[in-house]
C-alpha cells in the first residue's frame, strides 16, 4: 500500500505568531487518518514549527535547499542545517522556483542527490505549462523533468522521493485539472517510472496532485487510483479548509 499524503506549501506566508497560531489550530481540528500530514512553512520558522508541533503527528518540511555541503553561497540553506533542526523533508523543484529563481532541471537533479545522499525525504515538484498542454507537449515535457532530475538516482533511492504533478496552470488560479486529467497524468508517471526503475518501484512512490485543491474538490480527486494525496497552496492557509481536504483522503 502506497503513503498517502496531504502536504502543505505554505509559501512565503505566516510570520511566527501566525505560524504558531495556525499550527495550534491544526493540531487541535486534526482528523484521525491514515494519511501523513506534512506542512512546509518559511525557513525561519522550521524551528519554531517543530517545537509547536512536537506532541502532533504533523510532519515539518523545507520549500527549499542548497545542493552544496556548505560554503560561501550568501543566503543560502544546506541539508545538514535542516537535519540540524530536525527537518527531514524537503520541497524541491517547485514551479515557482523553476519560473521565478531559474531552477532547472540539472541544477535540481543536483539539488535531489544531496538531499537523498544526506537522508532527507524529497518532494519533488514538476508539471507543464498551459502552452504545453495545448500544444499536446504535456507528457513529453513531464517526462523529461522526471528523467533529467531524477532518473540518476539508484532504485534504492526511490523510497526517499515523494512526487508531485503540479500542472502550473492550475497553481494558484482556481482552475484544477479535472480528476480525469490528473489520474492520466498520474498513471503516465507511474508506467514512466516502471519502465526505467521496475514496476515495484513505481508501484512504490506516492504521487501527489497539486493545483487548487480545496475542499469541495479533493474528494473526487484523491479517489482516483493513481493519486496518492496532495499538495496543497492556499487552502493550507486556513486550518479548516486543509482539515477538510484531510478528511477527504
Ligand atoms: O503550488 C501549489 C502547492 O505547492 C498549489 O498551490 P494552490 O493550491 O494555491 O493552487
Amino acid at each position: 500500500m502506497r503513503t498517502k499524503i496531504v502536504a502543505g506549501n505554505w509559501k512565503m506566508n505566516k510570520n511566527l505568531k501566525e505560524t504558531e497560531a495556525l499550527l495550534t489550530e491544526l493540531s487541535a481540528k486534526l482528523p484521525d487518518t491514515k494519511a501523513e500530514v506534512i506542512v512546509a512553512p518559511t525557513f525561519v520558522n522550521l524551528a519554531a514549527a517543530n517545537a509547536a508541533l512536537q506532541s502532533s503527528t504533523i510532519k515539518v518540511a523545507a520549500q527549499n535547499m542548497h545542493f552544496a555541503e556548505s560554503g560561501a553561497y550568501t543566503g543560502e540553506i544546506s541539508a545538514d542545517m535542516l537535519l540540524g533542526i530536525d527537518v527531514d523533508i524537503v520541497i524541491l523543484g517547485h514551479s515557482e522556483r523553476r519560473a521565478y529563481f531559474g531552477e532547472d532541471d540539472a541544477l535540481l537533479a543536483k539539488k535531489v542527490k544531496t538531499a537523498v545522499d544526506k537522508g532527507l525525504k524529497v518532494i519533488f515538484c514538476f508539471g507543464e505549462e498551459l502552452e504545453d498542454r495545448k500544444a499536446d507537449k504535456h507528457f513529453a515535457l513531464v517526462e523529461s523533468q522526471l528523467k533529467n532530475a531524477l532518473f540518476n538516482l539508484d532504485a534504492s533511492a526511490w523510497k526517499n522521493i515523494i512526487l508531485a504533478y503540479e500542472p502550473v496552470w492550475a497553481i494558484g488560479t482556481g482552475e484544477t485539472a479535472s480528476p480525469e486529467q490528473a489520474q492520466e497524468m498520474h498513471a503516465f508517471i507511474r508506467k514512466t517510472i516502471s519502465d526505467a526503475f521496475g514496476s515495484a518501484v513505481a508501484d512504490g512512490v506516492s504521487i501527489l496532485y497539486g493545483g487548487s485543491v480545496k475542499p469541495s474538490n479533493a474528494a473526487e480527486i484523491f479517489s482516483k487510483p493513481d493519486v496518492d494525496g496532495g499538495l496543497i497552496g492556499g487552502a493550507s492557509l486556513v486550518a479548516s479548509d486543509f482539515v477538510a481536504i484531510i478528511e477527504a483522503i
